[in-house]
């Protein structure tokens, strides 16, 4: 990893998996490696610090499914408040003044795209990819602070939703065409069910 960046990542992943059946998608093979392995994996080159957003129950699982690798776990207090909540628990535990963050069940975010968004979100107080039309909170890099407030609005003036933290961020916007230079469409799906697991296997 690269020191002194200033640069964080985080992944959240203490979401039930309720769509994937009764095991955790987070430590889910893909091609024989871990789903937040390849997660960590695609983020490390361009980050100094990982932090990994989990119930604390999640905890000895992932700690397998990474062993080796230089993570932190950033546990939330409150169980089961969604993937903001998540987003603010790994924002909290980083000093760094940008994170890329990443949900678990994106397996195949390339490093270029991370070090793309860095790079876009300077002196801004984010950069989300688009597509489809749609601005995409993860993968996306956040400034710290500004994400953490932002995460405070989308609960207490929202309804906690994801889409609105982006809408309250008012980060860069990167277009499809620009994303889809680092990552074809495969590359930025998440996996929720086992159908998507298996596309993704075939892929790989
Ligand atoms: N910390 C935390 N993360 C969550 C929570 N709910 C979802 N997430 C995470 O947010 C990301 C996107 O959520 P989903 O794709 O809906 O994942 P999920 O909630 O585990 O799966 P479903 O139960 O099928 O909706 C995933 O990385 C989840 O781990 C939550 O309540 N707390
Ligand atoms: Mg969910």
């Amino acid at each position: 990893m690269r020191p002194d960046t200033g640069r964080a990542g985080v992944v959240v992943a203490g979401g039930r998996s309720t769509r994937f059946g009764d095991t955790d998608k987070a430590t889910v093979r893909v091609d024989g490696v871990p789903m937040i392995r390849r997660v960590v994996d695609g983020l490390a080159p361009a980050v100094d610090e990982i932090v990994v957003n989990c119930r604390r129950g999640q905890r000895p699982a992932f700690e397998a499914a990474l062993s080796g690798l230089e993570v932190r776990f950033a546990e939330d207090p409150i169980l089961d408040r969604g993937p903001v909540a998540g987003l603010r628990t790994g924002l909290q535990a980083t000093t760094a003044e940008y994170a890329a963050v990443v949900a678990c069940d994106m397996p195949f975010v390339p490093t270029a795209l991370v070090d793309h968004l860095f790079a876009a979100a300077r002196t801004h107080t984010g950069a989300v990819p688009e597509i489809g039309g749609q601005r995409q909170p993860f993968p996306a890099v956040v400034h710290v602070r500004a994400g953490l407030t932002a995460c405070a609005d989308a609960f207490v003036h929202q309804r906690g939703r994801l889409c609105e933290v982006v809408d309250v961020l008012d980060p860069v916007v990167v277009p499809e065409r620009t994303v889809r230079a680092y990552a074809d469409s495969a590359a930025l799906r998440n996996i929720n069910t086992r159908a998507d697991l298996y596309e993704a296997r075939v892929r790989t």
